[in-house]
């Protein structure tokens, strides 16, 4: 077992058989025992991505199946057939993911958002500060329990350092009262560095400082915590904030690539190819490539075919030019920004690419398709990236023109 089963302990075969079928679509392998009797039998848990555990079972009605899971240190999340305030204090006292009131026409669909989070947390990284080593060991248990990956500091200034180390940190949860730089202070620390929308600061506050929340806020903070708090609600603040962050890195994302190939944009191209000429005038190649007759393979073989195609032709680009930056300008055309590369060896390369389509076989709805490519050459120059498209663009024709499935170079200046 490779550590991807969903391991679902529910006595209910209906109810088991669907959270099976969601862990499946979602990728995941599922297994599934029907009472505490069968759950016994198993060696051991510790093999499994989680436990999807029922607390009422007949021949364990008191989330025993829950218990012996958890000592396991295995991701538990309950699905529980009533929530009355009894069973919820005593569910959250076992240290789980989450409990699921069963039969909700959610319940379900929160199912299948809880396994894609415990998935999604095992890349992503949040940073605990505080000088209490009990608190930084229960703040941090609370994550890893969600498989978020934890690192520590013990104040302030360590925790700017380890944000220097780690530039995957996503969160920062922070005390206020620390030696050398309290809480707000390495909040307006942040602020310097980071945005609200690059990481998210969570402060932990005192409820008897009513001040304090409102002087974390206005320096930066994107939410508090009033102790004492239970486990709960600081999930809730934690995932709250990290779907913030999440749906603007999708937002930027959307922005500046493209969405059937996940490449560049037209827009993004420009700007990271300005950059790399403001800062090197020379040996910078860029070229302009377009399939050819490529209405034909989607009036032959239809519009989702051609889109196969250019997801696949992006591949190929990408894994022979891993150095270039690889954008699509628009329908079938793409361009290749070449940096530090002398003209033969763009030109080598380039060449090399074309034979490579000619005789690569795409494989779409199990035929093997062939489609060339025809490109355009140039270096850019002090004069600048539309210039030298401009030029790429003249060169690309003369390709077509004399019969595409060829590399044509421009020469420098062409283009007024
Ligand atoms: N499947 C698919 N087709 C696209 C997409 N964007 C543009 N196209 C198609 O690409 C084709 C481009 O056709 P043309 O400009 O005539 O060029 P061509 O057939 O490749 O001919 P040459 O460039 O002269 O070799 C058109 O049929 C467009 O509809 C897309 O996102 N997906």
């Amino acid at each position: 077992m490779d550590n991807n089963t969903v391991l679902v302990v529910e006595d209910n075969p209906s109810t088991a058989k669907v959270i099976m079928a969601i862990a499946q679509k979602l990728g995941f392998e599922a297994e599934a025992v029907h009472s505490y009797a069968e759950l016994i039998t198993l060696s051991s848990l510790k093999a499994y991505f989680c436990v999807c555990a029922d607390y009422h079972l007949p021949d364990a009605p008191n989330g025993e199946a829950i218990d012996l899971a958890l000592s396991q240190q295995i991701p538990t999340f309950v699905l529980t057939g009533k929530l009355d305030e009894q069973t919820r204090l005593r569910v959250l006292k076992k240290s789980v993911v989450d409990f699921i009131l069963k039969e909700t026409i959610h319940s379900f669909d929160y199912v299948a958002k809880l396994l894609m989070r415990l998935r999604n947390n095992m890349n992503v990284r949040i940073l605990v500060v505080d000088d209490s080593v009990s608190v930084r060991r229960y703040l941090t248990t609370l994550l890893e329990r969600q498989n978020f990956i934890v690192a520590e500091a013990e104040n302030g200034q360590q925790a700017l350092e380890v944000l220097n180390i780690h530039n995957d940190i996503k969160l920062v949860v922070t005390d206020q009262e620390m030696p050398l730089m309290t809480g707000l202070q390495l909040t307006t620390a942040i602020r310097k560095e980071y945005s609200h929308e690059q990481l998210a600061v969570i402060a932990i506050s005192n409820a008897t400082d009513a001040m304090l929340t409102a002087r974390f806020l206005k320096n930066g903070a994107n939410d508090c915590l009033n102790k004492p708090f239970d486990a709960e609600e600081f999930y809730t603040r934690i995932f709250r904030n990290l779907e913030y962050i999440e749906q603007v890195e999708q937002i930027e994302f959307a922005a500046h690539h493209d969405y059937l190939t996940r490449v560049k944009n037209r827009r993004s191209f420009f700007e990271h190819a300005e950059n790399i000429l403001s800062t090197q005038s020379s040996g910078v190649a860029l070229a302009l490539l377009d399939l050819d007759h490529f209405k034909a393979i989607n009036d032959t073989y239809g519009h989702d075919a051609g889109d196969i195609i250019l997801v696949q032709a992006t591949q190929r680009m990408q894994s022979h030019f891993p150095d270039a930056i690889v954008a699509r300008l628009g329908g079938e055309e793409f361009c290749l920004l070449l940096p530090q590369v002398s003209p033969d060896e763009a030109l080598g390369r380039l060449e090399f690419l074309c034979h490579h389509f000619e005789s690569f076989a795409f494989n779409v709805a199990n035929q093997q398709l062939q489609v060339t490519v025809s490109i355009g050459l140039v270096e850019a120059d002090a004069t600048g990236i539309s210039a030298a498209l401009k030029r790429a663009d003249i060169a690309l024709y003369q390709a077509k023109n004399n019969g595409r499935n060829q590399v044509v170079e421009g020469s420098l200046g062409q283009v007024n």
